[in-house]
Formats: structure tokens, C-alpha cells, sequence
């Protein structure tokens, strides 16, 4: 018998995706047990400021990672979104499981579907990147500040506070929460964020046994789509403070990339898209990144980061 103790934070999201990850190993290795190791992050903390300023690259993991680097867990379940590109010594990514629906999910208690909604809708997200993709489409729409876990965001739209939300679909399917979604948004609409919907476990580089185990629960296809979105990331030097979206899909032998850099305010959104071959995963995200930068991305993100 084997104790691995999953560093988790303490959303319902999260906890779900940890005894998720805990159910995989309990059914794939009877003679584990699990135990989750149930841990505050900063992100959790400042809800009281947009993400975009609270600022920081892994703002959710970071207390988690120390967890692993102190012997208090063997390994931390994540959304991938959360994840910055760049690992602490000692630690890295062990495992990427198959991606759940990677849409935005369009929440309304008023309207059915996005396009319905008045010119002047009062729209709640957080997120840079879905705001500047719904001020293109909807330029007087007011966006309003909404932090908090799934549940809290969903107890505010259900409060009158705004005329629909976004969310990921993701994470509203695993909360058992799918009818709140009125409509899966095209990522021609609303490109995901890089990483969304898929779930990463991180463990000790060095812990032989431990990444031996992690490997059955991994999935090469959704690994590969999430390596080109990262890698876009990577020459972005993309964090929640910029409004950036990435998805790569597998179709066939070969892989589809989309990109995009976009302005707050959705004056400007600079886009990308290509094909390579599977084993070039990384290379198309690469491509895109200098492809966006080239068209002038690099002056929006200039702009960003000085703020
Ligand atoms: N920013 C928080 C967060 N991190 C991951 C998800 C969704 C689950 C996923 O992408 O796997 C969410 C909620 C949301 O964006 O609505």
C-alpha cells in the first residue's frame, strides 16, 4: 500500500478535478490510497482586485508547488490554465489528462444566446482575453468585474447583477452544472485561453515512482495541443494580465493552431492560425507567437506589462 498525498486548492472546481485525479489512481493502482492535501493560494486570497493587476505568474499554484518541495504532498492537481510555462527546480509536469470541453460557455438567465444580447449588455468576466473578444463584437457593452469560484460567479448573475456571464464550459461540466450553459461559444467567437479545459498534474522531477504511475493517466493528444499552446505562451511571455488566447486541435496527422493578441478594449485584436505535423507542435506555437508579434502584438503587450 502506497499513500500519495494531491496538493489541491480548495474551490469546488478544484477539489473535484483532485479527487478526480485520485479516483483515476485508485482505480488504475488498487493498492494506492489517496489523500488530499487541501491548501490556500494567493489567487484565492485577493478577491477583491481584477486578476489583471493582481499580477504575478502562478498566482494558483505556487503555494502548492512549495507543498511539493517540502515533502507535504507528492503531487498537485491543476487547470493547465493556471499553470505558468516555467517550472520551479525540482518540480515539473507529470501528466496532462484528456481535455473536457474547451469552449467559453455563454450564462444567462435573460438571453438564450450571445448574439441576442442588446448592444448595451452588462457583461461579467475577469478574464482580459474574453473581454476584448466580446468588446469587438458588442463595443458598448459595459464588462463588469466578476472574481470568485464557479459557484460564487453563477450566485451573481443569479443575483440580477449582469445580463450574462462567461465561464468556461469546463469547468461548469465537471460541477455537474452543464444545463447553465446556453450556448458552447464558437473559439471563432471566443478563442480559449491556452490550456483551458484540461487538467495537469505536477509532481517531483526526481520521484521515479511517482511519475511512473502518473504516466497511465496520460494523454498524448491533449498533451500535444496543450505543448503548441504553450509554446505560443512562452514567446508571449503570457500571463493573466494580457489578453491572449491560444488552441491547437488534432485533426487527423496533423495539427490546427489558433492565436490571438488583442487590445482590452477589443479596439484591435491581432489573429493567427496555421497547420503542422504532429511532431512540429511546438514549432506552430512558436510560429504563431512571431507571426502575432509581427503584426504589432509586441506593442500591445509592451504597453501591458508597463502598466
Ligand atoms: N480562472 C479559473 C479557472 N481555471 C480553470 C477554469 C475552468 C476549468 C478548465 O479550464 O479546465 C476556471 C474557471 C473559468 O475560467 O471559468
Amino acid at each position: 500500500m502506497k499513500l500519495i498525498r494531491i496538493a489541491t486548492r480548495k474551490s469546488p472546481l478544484a477539489l473535484w478535478q483532485a479527487n478526480h485525479v485520485a479516483a483515476l489512481l485508485e482505480q488504475h493502482f488498487p493498492d494506492i490510497k489517496t489523500e488530499l492535501v487541501q491548501m490556500t493560494t494567493k489567487g484565492d486570497r485577493i478577491l477583491d482586485a481584477p486578476l489583471a493587476k493582481v499580477g504575478g505568474k502562478g498566482l494558483f499554484v505556487k503555494e502548492l508547488e512549495q507543498g511539493m518541495l517540502e515533502g507535504e504532498a507528492d503531487i498537485a492537481v491543476h487547470s493547465m490554465k493556471d499553470v505558468p510555462v516555467e517550472f520551479p527546480e525540482g518540480l515539473h509536469l507529470a501528466a496532462i489528462l484528456q481535455r473536457e470541453d474547451p469552449t467559453d460557455a455563454f450564462v444567462s438567465n435573460r438571453f438564450d444566446r450571445l448574439n441576442d444580447l442588446p448592444a448595451n449588455a452588462r457583461i461579467g468576466t475577469s478574464s482580459l482575453r474574453r473581454q476584448c473578444q466580446i468588446k469587438q463584437r458588442f463595443p458598448d457593452a459595459e464588462i463588469l468585474q466578476l472574481r470568485g469560484n464557479v459557484n460564487t460567479r453563477l450566485a451573481k448573475l443569479d443575483a440580477g447583477d449582469f445580463d450574462a456571464i462567461i465561464l468556461a464550459s469546463a469547468g461548469l461540466i465537471r460541477l455537474g452544472m452543464k444545463a447553465r450553459i446556453k450556448e458552447r461559444l464558437d473559439p471563432a467567437i471566443s478563442l480559449p485561453a491556452i490550456g483551458q479545459g484540461a487538467i495537469g498534474i505536477e509532481c517531483r522531477s526526481n520521484d521515479e515512482q511517482i511519475n511512473a504511475l502518473l504516466g497511465a493517466l496520460h494523454d498524448a493528444d491533449t498533451a500535444l495541443c496543450v505543448k503548441a499552446e504553450r509554446a505560443m505562451n512562452a514567446r508571449l511571455q503570457g500571463g493573466c494580465q494580457v489578453p491572449i488566447a491560444g488552441f491547437a486541435e488534432k485533426h487527423g496527422e496533423r495539427l490546427f493552431m489558433r492565436g490571438l493578441v488583442g487590445a482590452p478594449d477589443g479596439s484591435v485584436i491581432y489573429r493567427s492560425e496555421g497547420w503542422d505535423d504532429l511532431d512540429q507542435a511546438e514549432a506552430l506555437g512558436r510560429k504563431i507567437a512571431e507571426d502575432l508579434l509581427a503584426q504589432g502584438a509586441d506593442r500591445i503587450l509592451a504597453a501591458l506589462y508597463q502598466e
